[in-house]
């Protein structure tokens, strides 16, 4: 499978929500990282067909997605950050009333649940109601939602947001199933389900998207700007406030190990360190 983005624009008035993106995805889990209000919501709900862009194009192996939304609308799976299923329903009931909503037939839909239950690991929950799920078991009914139609490409927007690190760390592993056989689209602001989860990624900010090939070329975006300082605890003011501060460690002499972004070397002593993701992402955003 292989989507490409062209020149794709969206303004909600003055707001320009996305700003001439491009991307290309084609396989495995794909994650799009930004802070809050960055434009991924956005850029999903134009995926899903929920949001016509003002301008760009989109292919969906070759084909024009925008030209003929009816027909790709379910070739796409789409987990919003807001999914919700009336609790007093049961699992099995949520998903047939989302397969019917999708326009797939009785018995097809009978078979297709079953199957995705198996897939999220709830077959055992499909009798439950959705209101008595934990945290991390709503976020699998909400991907075997996506799931049902059988598409290539599935959308999750935020989904670790609100799960505690152990179910966190639960979904990375099951999201990585999901995507052996289809691509997945991960939003989310947290490094961490990046660096951990995904096969390729993306920065957005303000609209704006870059693509990166890898995770050493989003750190090298911060090479020879990062310094390991070593400064006593009664020296730290001296350079607190001067320079904007990474991290601190306390090393063996009980001194602290800084970590500090400068564009300029800080002091006589600073070594320049290789940069981690965090503090790749970190320049992009502020440059
Ligand atoms: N329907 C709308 N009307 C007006 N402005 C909107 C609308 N939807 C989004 N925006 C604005 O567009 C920008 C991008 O929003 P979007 O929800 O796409 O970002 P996001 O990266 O998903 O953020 P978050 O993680 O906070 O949901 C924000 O400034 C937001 O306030």
């Amino acid at each position: 499978m292989r989507l490409k983005i062209e020149g794709l624009s969206k303004s909600y008035k003055k707001k320009r929500a996305l700003d001439s993106v491009n991307l290309f995805i084609s396989n495995g889990i794909y994650g799009l990282l930004g802070p809050n209000g960055a434009g991924k919501t956005t850029l999903m709900r134009i995926l899903a067909g929920l949001v016509a862009p003002d301008e760009g194009k989109i292919e969906f192996d070759g084909e024009d997605i925008l030209k003929n939304m009816d027909k790709f609308r379910y070739k796409i799976g789409y987990l919003p950050q807001e999914f919700g299923c009336y609790k007093s329903i049961t699992v099995e009931e949520c998903l047939d009333t989302i397969g019917v909503l999708k326009g797939i037939s009785t018995s097809e839909r009978k078979k297709q649940i079953e199957q995705v239950l198996v897939e999220v690991n709830l077959s055992n929950e499909a009798r439950k109601k959705v209101g008595a799920l934990s945290g991390g078991m709503k976020r699998r009914l909400g991907i075997a939602q996506a799931m049902l139609g059988n598409p290539a490409f599935i959308m999750v927007d935020e989904p670790t947001a609100g799960l505690d690190p152990e179910e966190r760390i639960r979904f990375r592993g099951f999201i990585r199933r999901v995507a052996a056989n289809r691509v997945v689209l991960l939003s989310t602001h947290i490094i961490e389900d990046i660096k951990n989860n995904c096969d390729g990624l993306a920065l957005i900010n303000n609209g704006k998207v870059k693509q990166f090939d890898n995770f050493e070329e989003l750190e090298n975006m911060a090479k020879g700007k990062v310094w390991k300082v070593i400064v006593s605890s009664d020296d730290f003011y001296k350079i607190d406030g001067k320079y904007k501060i990474l991290s601190t460690n306390t090393n063996a002499d009980n001194d602290l190990e800084v970590r500090v972004y400068s564009e300029e070397k800080p002091s006589e002593d600073a070594e320049t360190v290789q940069p981690t993701v965090e503090e790749g992402y970190l320049t992009w955003i502020n440059a």
